[in-house]
């Protein structure tokens, strides 16, 4: 099992609350991820606030744009020192490589890059509308291996689909698996989903976790009971 395979999504609209977690959160426990919402609110700040806390961040922007603008918001977000940043693969390859390429200049200091293949709240169904009527495992395959050639750190994706990417592409390529629900729990707005020992097993590198842990009456012991979890599967 990767080291400290979980991932705690902040996803709140008041900073106040959110640092109030983090300070009962222990960086040996856990890293932390931000999205639109609160970086769209509280901006490079936060992630100054955070990192004073000692915690990795996952700077959750999922930048879909043309190549050059991609290339130059990834590399705004390396300027951040965050520890892994992400763009949807449905970009495209060029735009994969335009970010990779961008991240060049940072050296050892980049951070981990990442592409979203198809998100975890979406079924068959959804992508149907779309167009596209295969099952979501056969265009989470397809856009992985576009993520792949484009020689990115590795993907998003359900850890339903964690299985089939690790024994096509290998232990190296990163699987950052959301939609992760202890057993008993509310999948909310989630399709794809699978509980923290379930997806470790299959091969799930990190373990994105909000709500179940954000919502919960006593979200340290949440996170303590996850991690637990997980200490007696290895
Ligand atoms: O990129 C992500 O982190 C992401 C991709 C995806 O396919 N599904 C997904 O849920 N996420 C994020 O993972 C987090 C999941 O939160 P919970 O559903 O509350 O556990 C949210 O912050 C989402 O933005």
């Amino acid at each position: 099992m990767t080291d400290k395979p979980i991932v705690v999504a902040l996803d709140y609209d008041n900073k106040a609350d959110a640092l109030t977690l983090i300070d009962k959160l222990d960086p040996a426990m856990c890293r932390l991820k931000i999205g639109k919402e609160m970086f769209t609110l509280f901006g490079p700040t936060l992630v100054k606030d955070i990192h004073n806390r000692n915690f990795d961040l996952f700077l959750d922007l999922k930048f879909h744009d043309i190549p050059n603008t991609v290339a130059k918001a990834v590399s705004a977000a390396a300027d951040l020192g965050v520890w892994m940043t992400n763009v949807h693969a449905s970009g495209g390859l060029a735009m994969m490589q335009a970010a990779k390429n961008a991240l060049k200049s940072h050296g050892k200091d980049a951070p981990l890059l990442i592409a979203v293949t198809v998100l975890t709240s979406m079924s068959d169904e959804d992508l149907a509308l779309l167009g596209i009527n295969v099952p979501a495992f056969e265009h989470v395959l397809r856009l992985a291996k576009l993520t792949h050639q484009a020689e990115l750190d590795g993907v998003v994706c359900s850890a339903q689909e964690a299985k089939l990417l690790k024994s096509t592409f290998g232990e190296d390529f990163k699987l950052v698996t959301p939609g992760i629900r202890p057993a008993g729990s509310d999948a909310g707005d989630q399709h794809r989903i699978m509980t923290p020992p379930q997806a470790i097993a299959v091969g799930s590198d990190y373990l994105v976790i909000g709500r179940p842990i954000t919502k919960a009456v006593d979200p340290l012991a949440a996170l303590t009971a996850i991690h637990q979890s997980l200490q007696t599967q290895v």
